[in-house]
């Protein structure tokens, strides 16, 4: 796949200074969100947009909390968060609506997607390989509680994998709970 690599920019933020570059891959457009003196070993957390939950702070998922949660620690420990343009692990928004449509009549997440024709998670990390080397990264300590994404960032060497795990709330709580028993993630 040909990937477009976009200059360096500045971003300052409300978590800090940053600096940003965005990878262009087909249609999608991810964004690269690090610090400058990157660690030697950084900590690393690839995020799948999730446009309800990072824009509207929507209660029905934590990813709002992750994200913010990991730009916090981007920020001091040197590191580097990929914010990748998989919205509903890569059903899009539209599919993530109606699935959310098929959850209000009491599908679960994974049930929803099946519903619809699509895997629990077609998500692939292949760009993640791509973005590291593109930075001559060859270890990262990485920031998850999903095992596929261990499993699936190839070429890269994880040295350490930090939990990342937020409060529940009544909305996310079943969602969290599916996470844990039929996706298994480490929560
Ligand atoms: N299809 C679908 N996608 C969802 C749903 N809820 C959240 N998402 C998407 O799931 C992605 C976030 O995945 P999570 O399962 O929360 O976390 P993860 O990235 O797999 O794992 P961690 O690294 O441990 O956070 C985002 O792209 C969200 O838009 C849902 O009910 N259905
Ligand atoms: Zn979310």
């Amino acid at each position: 796949m040909n990937i477009k690599i976009s200059e360096v920019a500045n971003l300052p933020s409300r978590f800090g200074d940053f600096k940003v570059k965005a990878f262009k891959e087909g249609q999608k457009e991810h964004l690269v969100i690090y610090k400058d003196d990157l660690a030697e070993v950084p900590i690393v957390r690839v995020h799948s947009e999730c446009l309800t939950g990072d824009a509207i702070g929507s209660l029905k998922c934590d990813c709002r909390d992750q994200l913010e949660f990991a730009l916090k620690l981007a920020q001091s420990t040197n590191g580097m968060v990929i914010y990748l343009r998989q919205e509903g692990r890569n059903i899009g928004l539209l599919n993530k609506i109606n699935a959310y449509a098929l959850q209000d009549k009491g599908l679960n997440t994974i049930e929803a997607n099946h519903q619809l024709g699509f895997r629990a998670d077609e998500r692939t990390y292949e760009i993640v390989t791509r973005i590291l080397h593109h930075f001559g990264i060859q270890k990262i300590k990485l920031l998850t509680n999903n095992p596929d994404k261990i499993n699936s960032i190839s070429n890269i060497e994880i040295v350490e994998r930090i939990p990342i795990i937020m409060d529940s709330n009544k909305h996310n709580k079943d969602y969290l709970n599916v996470k844990k028993s039929e996706m298994g993630h480490l929560i």
